[in-house]
């Protein structure tokens, strides 16, 4: 399959080996000074483009991939305030569009068992949930779009909230996020219920990018001549 990189950061480079061992071939490779552009043969022929770049990029790069057709697997967070955007585009022009906050198989596992524990958890009186998410200090935006989809699940499926704060909130109703920055941490994410007598934790902690990368690249294959919106729920079969 013919992929184009769209960031050629750590992400890029961490996908771009999976992609070569999984006998794809990388067609070119647009980053902030990179002689490649969208406008060019190169791009053109991609089957699919994987992006892995910043929050104040990516929504321009989702844009340019439209504008020649080529399917999109983006894995970059902090961009959400577009999402509407991107729907609409994806409706309206009959583009592809892949999205997950977390393309690691692990943490979509992850993803479901929060639900559930949420939806049992209205069952108990008397616990309160919070979340404390842990990333190395080059990462741009908080709280993690992995967070941000955590709570979602726990929004969605427990009674006693119904929003999100970072780092602090006098309203019973949010669930607190604590994002922490240190070192070179790849992603640990931890969700606590307490109460007066005890704790149930459950928590995901990532060993390198190398899962983040292999979701994208799989993620990249399941993409290929489908249209519309999809995500990690579509290539996992789950909900
Ligand atoms: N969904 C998921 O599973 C995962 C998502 N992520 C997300 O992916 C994003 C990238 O992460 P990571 O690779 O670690 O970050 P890096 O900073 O290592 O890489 C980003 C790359 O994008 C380049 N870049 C910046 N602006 C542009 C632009 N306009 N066009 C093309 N390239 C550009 C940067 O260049 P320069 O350095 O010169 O600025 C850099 O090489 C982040 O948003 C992160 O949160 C990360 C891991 C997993
Ligand atoms: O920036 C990162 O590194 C990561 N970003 C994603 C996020 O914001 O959730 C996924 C992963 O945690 C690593």
């Amino acid at each position: 399959m013919k992929i184009a990189l769209i960031g050629y950061g750590k992400m890029g480079k961490e996908i771009e080996k999976i992609a070569l061992e999984r006998g794809h071939e990388i067609v070119c490779r647009i980053d902030i000074n990179s002689p490649d552009t969208f406008d060019s043969d190169a791009f053109r022929s991609a089957q699919v483009a994987i992006e892995f770049t910043t929050p104040e990029a990516a929504y321009h790069n989702f844009l340019n991939c439209f504008k020649y057709h080529v399917p999109v697997v983006a894995g970059t967070t902090g961009w959400l305030d577009k999402m509407d955007d991107i729907r609409q585009c994806v409706a309206g022009e009959n583009q592809t569009f892949f999205y997950a906050s977390n393309y690691s198989l692990g943490v979509n596992i992850f993803f479901a068992i929060n639900k559930q524990l949420a939806k049992l958890m209205n069952r108990a009186d008397g616990y309160d949930v919070s979340m404390v998410e842990v990333h190395h200090t080059q990462k741009l935006d908080a709280p993690s779009g992995t967070a941000i989809t955590l709570a979602e699940g726990i929004i969605d499926n427990y009674n006693g909230k119904s929003a999100w704060a970072l780092e602090s909130s006098d309203k019973k109703e949010d669930l607190v996020i604590k994002a922490v920055r240190e070192g070179q941490v790849p992603g640990i994410h931890t969700i606590t219920y307490d109460s007066e007598v005890d704790e149930i934790m459950i928590h995901h902690s990532a060993k390198s990018r190398k899962g983040f990368a292999l979701g994208a690249v799989l993620a990249a294959e399941f993409t290929a001549g489908k249209k519309g919106w999809l995500g990690m729920n579509d290539l996992l079969c789950l909900e």
